[in-house]
């Protein structure tokens, strides 16, 4: 069976098994280049709605080009091309028509590393919000609130929001850009490795916060942690040499693949 048909398949049975399901984003016959070298080959794959999908795969394999190719942070630099069709709400993102500031409001992403801006921590989750609307006063309080509470971040930081952001803890800076993120009120987050720089604790609650942003978001986490991807997704696509090898329901990958590929990456015998 092709990688092609078993999205096709995983996404039918999903979605005859639960009526809240939407395919949000369907990544189409898309290839990456970076100059000459084809990153990515032909990757078909649906993200959906109040979902989490986990991208896994040897060090390489084309994880995070992928999903910098789902809010085209990938145009910011020279040579890399994009071809195929990744439609967001039914509308190609590739297109050269698209706005690419909006792009971004609609399709937050947050890195590996911490990176919150050199300011105070309420002009840090206000800095996006800023880019796209004129608020008062008042209003922009109440969305600085939101976003924090959302990211349970909150009560740790209500007294000093006029402290530098650098002065969090790493767990806590992480948060503070989930909140950036999401305050400017995005369909798609994008996390790369979120909590590779972090501790255990800080981990466990990155995770925590997933699961409490995802019924509002369609999120897709790259990972190189098989705990968290099992942990926190709910779909998991499998990635080896820029294809995709499997896509399908997590608990599936996990217990059942159907590639041996993934069975030998899963069970840690490569990778
Ligand atoms: N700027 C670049 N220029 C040229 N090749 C690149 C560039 N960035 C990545 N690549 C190549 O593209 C392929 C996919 O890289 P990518 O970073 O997407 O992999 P990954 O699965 O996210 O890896 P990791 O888990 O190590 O972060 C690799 O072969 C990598 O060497």
């Amino acid at each position: 069976m092709t990688a092609l048909s078993m999205t096709a398949e995983q996404s039918q049975a999903a979605l005859a098994t639960d009526g809240d399901m939407r395919e949000k984003i369907s990544v189409r016959n898309l290839n990456f280049y970076y100059g000459g070298f084809h990153a990515l080959r032909n990757i078909n794959l649906p993200l959906f709605d109040k979902r989490v999908t986990a991208f896994i795969g040897p060090s390489g394999c084309g994880k995070s080009t992928l999903l910098r190719i789902l809010n085209r942070i990938y145009d910011l630099y020279p040579n890399q091309r994009a071809e195929g069709e990744v439609l967001l709400d039914g509308e190609n993102l590739l297109s050269p028509k698209q706005d690419l500031n909006l792009l971004r409001a609609r399709v937050g992403m947050v890195f590996q590393k911490p990176t919150p801006f050199p300011m105070s921590i309420y002009d840090n989750v206000a800095y996006g919000i800023r880019l796209y609307e004129k608020l008062s006063r008042a209003d922009m309080d109440v969305r600085v609130e939101e976003a924090l509470r959302k990211t349970a971040l909150w009560t740790e930081v209500k007294d000093k929001l006029r402290q530098s952001g650098l002065s969090l803890s790493g767990g806590q800076q992480q948060r503070l850009c989930i909140a950036r993120a999401v305050a400017v009120r995005p369909a798609v987050l994008l996390l790369d490795e979120p909590t590779s720089a972090l501790d255990p604790i800080s981990t466990s609650k990155i995770e925590e916060l997933v699961d409490e942003l995802k019924p509002d978001y369609c999120i897709a986490i790259v990972t190189h942690n098989m705990q968290q991807a099992a942990r926190v997704s709910d779909f998991t696509a499998f990635m080896y040499l820029g294809e995709l090898v499997e896509y399908g329901a997590t608990d599936t990958i996990f217990t059942a693949p159907k590639e041996e590929k993934t069975e030998q990456y899963i069970t840690g015998r490569f990778g």
